[in-house]
């Protein structure tokens, strides 16, 4: 009975035309033969159904295509997980585990399982020793998820390795030696980058001394870490390949004499930026996020005493100093898009809400923000090496991903990676309940409705999950809620240590819990006693993100595994999304519209995400530009016999 299950076909052709339902076709016809070898499987020792992965390992070896083996893989996999784990992959698991084999993204809603569902095309991927690899969005995902399928791996004799940051060469080699190996796709890019170095180190050492190239290793003895680039399944795929793909990866060099006049400049900048006043000096464009310099402003700039190692620098260049010290005044918040760890600017992923350790902004902007909080300037010209997550990604000979909510961006997917988005069916009906959105006049007003809210659900006991977009507005509402003598637990990247514990708690009865976007992927909010009864878990979201997707994983916190659940979204006529959206003018005449609002019905809920649609289109035609341009450098740097990592383009 290889049928796909009920109803999935029609919304998948509706989706993307007959490419993916083709797929899901193929994949389904390999349900039968999975579920005809389950018996015989359940008869066996676990030593003998190790015996039985060995000897597809050795098949896989002698050259057996894969596609071949995946009856038999997945039909073991499934067989160890229900041993080992206590979960017997679902029909739908299977779906996807083999759509992902097939090289395709495949969406399955938040809660189904990717967890588990990974451990199909990763076993078999690593069936013929060329090594598998899980990329998660951080490092504590990569460990979680690894050693929650470890013990299904190691019925199958297969070896599992966690690459974290801070972890030393050595125990990186061994992690990449392992059959699968899970870790962030930051961490397997930088890896990647140090091993590119040292090859390079090694080939031109190797010149002039012999006896190194003998040994295999650079000058330190060092020798790489990564291998090949073999098997690459991206967790959160849509998030890393497009959100964070054209984030540059960099591995620094000393300074040099510019960064020392770089340096003093951005410092400048930033102590005499509050004199320039909006308007008079400068003009700033919400929409592009720009700041321009008007003639009075770059008067002053001429006029007013600058450090002597300015001297050299050109006008022009001075001018944008203040213009990025103004970009950064107007736009970065502390404590929302970043913070200050022990000296150090750290970004706070708009996507994730977690601390994105390693990553900076390009264009100056970090080292702007760096100066205007008077930590130490750190430079990323003088680079040694530096490479995309998309062109790390691209390098895999076969790359997949799984996503919760990959559709929306389908179309980018496959323009850039060339893999299908395959939407996979739920296994139960999801009964999650939506509540009518409830726009106010101002957030004051929608803050009021937020803890009243809260505080109705509270008295039932059912626990509440509520959403903020930033640091420092999961704190306030927090400090709101205790004020009025709600108990409240904060989950945002200040708590990263309690993070398993405040989640394991989300889900009991009474809780109320207040994150930023760390209550997204990953987190599984397992209801607490007599809950489900209650009507399960509550979800809030106090305002629109970005990215509709981010939205949808809040969401995607109740009603799953067909958990009782439900959500309701606040908006408010002076959110940021709309400024982000339709510019100042525009949300300036919403905002004092909203003044006069009283109460919920303040606008249509239309608005905000015709708001939030041009800023996702936005975003799409800067990647679109950033990857043209990165491609043509490229292309540019082959033709000179460049390394385009190593080698800095000019
Ligand atoms: N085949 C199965 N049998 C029993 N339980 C399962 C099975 N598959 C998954 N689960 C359970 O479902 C829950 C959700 O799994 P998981 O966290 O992997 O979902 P997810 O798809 O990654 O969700 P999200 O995208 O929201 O993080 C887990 O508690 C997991 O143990």
């Amino acid at each position: 009975m290889a049928t796909i299950p009920q109803g999935a076909n029609r919304h998948l052709k509706a989706v993307t035309g007959g490419a993916v339902g083709r797929r899901l076709a193929r994949c389904a016809s390999y349900l039968a033969p999975i579920d005809a070898c389950e018996e015989t499987l359940k008869a066996l020792s676990d030593y003998d159904l190790r015996k039985e992965s060995l000897s597809l390992r050795y098949r896989a070896r002698s050259g057996e295509p894969l596609d071949k083996l995946l009856v038999e893989a997945f039909a073991l996999v499934r067989e160890a997980g229900r041993r080992k784990l206590g979960m017997r992959h679902f029909d739908v698991q299977l779906l996807g585990g083999a759509a992902a084999h097939h090289g395709s993204i495949i969406e399955m809603q938040t809660g189904e399982g990717k967890t588990l569902t990974a451990s199909l095309p990763m076993y078999l991927a690593a069936l013929d020793g060329k090594g598998a690899h899980l990329s998660t969005v951080n490092d504590y995902l990569a460990k979680r998820d690894a050693d929650i399928i470890r013990p299904l791996y190691e019925a199958l004799g297969m070896t599992v390795g966690v690459i974290q940051s801070q972890m030393p060469q050595p125990k990186r080699r061994e992690a990449y030696a392992c059959d699968v190996t899970y870790g962030t796709a930051n961490e397997m890019g930088f890896d990647f980058l140090r091993d590119r170095l040292l090859k390079r180190q090694i080939s031109e050492g190797a010149r002039d001394l012999f006896g190194e190239m003998l040994s295999g290793g650079g000058a330190s003895g060092d020798k790489p870490v990564q291998g090949d680039l073999h098997y690459m399944l991206v967790d959160e795929a849509d998030s890393i390949l497009i959100d964070e793909a054209r984030t540059p990866l960099i591995i620094s060099a000393a300074p040099g004499e510019d960064e020392v006049i770089a340096s003093e400049a951005y410092q400048w900048a930033a102590e005499v930026q509050p004199k320039f006043e909006e308007d008079v000096h400068f003009e700033y464009d919400h929409k592009d996020r720009r700041a321009d310099l008007t003639v009075e402003g770059r008067r002053l700039v001429r006029e007013m005493p600058k450090p002597a190692a300015m001297n050299r620098l050109p006008l022009s260049e001075i001018y944008e100093y203040i213009e990025r010290a103004t970009k950064v005044e107007q736009e970065m918040i502390l404590d929302r898009h970043y913070v200050v760890r022990e000296g150090e600017i750290v970004i706070v992923d708009e996507f994730t809400g977690r601390l994105a350790e390693g990553r900076k902004w390009r264009a100056g902007l970090h080292q702007a923000i760096e100066a205007r909080e008077g930590v130490e300037i750190t430079f990323e010209t003088n680079q040694a090496a530096r490479i995309t997550i998309q062109d790390l990604f691209l390098r895999y000979r076969r790359l997949s991903g799984m996503t919760g909510t990959g559709v929306t961006s389908g179309a980018e997917l496959r323009k850039i990676y060339e893999t299908l988005v395959v939407p996979i069916p739920t296994n139960r009906p999801p009964i999650r309940k939506q509540l009518p959105t409830q726009v106010f006049g101002s957030s004051d007003q929608k803050w009021d409705a937020i803890v009243e809210e809260i505080r109705e659900v509270h008295a039932t006991g059912r626990p509440v999950l509520v959403g903020t977009r930033s640091i420092d507005k999961s704190e306030s509402l927090a400090r709101l809620l205790e004020a009025g003598g709600i108990e409240t637990t904060v989950l945002n990247a200040r708590h990263v240590e309690r993070e398993a514990e405040i989640v394991a708690e989300a889900g009991q009865r009474g809780r109320v819990t207040v994150a930023t976007n760390m209550a997204g992927r990953g987190t599984d909010i397992k209801l607490g006693d007599g809950v489900h009864d209650l009507g399960g878990l509550h979800v809030i979201c106090t305002e629109l993100h970005e990215s509709r997707r981010i939205d949808r994983q809040l969401i995607g916190r109740c009603g799953r595994q067909g958990d009782p659940g439900s959500y309701r979204q606040f908006l408010a006529l002076d959110d940021d999304i709309l400024l982000q959206g339709f510019g100042e003018k525009r949300s300036k005449r919403l905002k004092s519209r909203g003044e006069k609002a009283v109460g919920p019905g303040a606008a249509p809920e239309s608005l905000f995400t015709r708001a939030q649609q041009k800023v996702e289109r936005r975003h799409f035609r800067e990647r679109k530009v950033l990857l043209y341009q990165d491609k043509e450098r490229q292309k540019m740097q082959r033709q000179m016999s460049q390394d385009p990592y190593l080698d800095t383009a000019g």
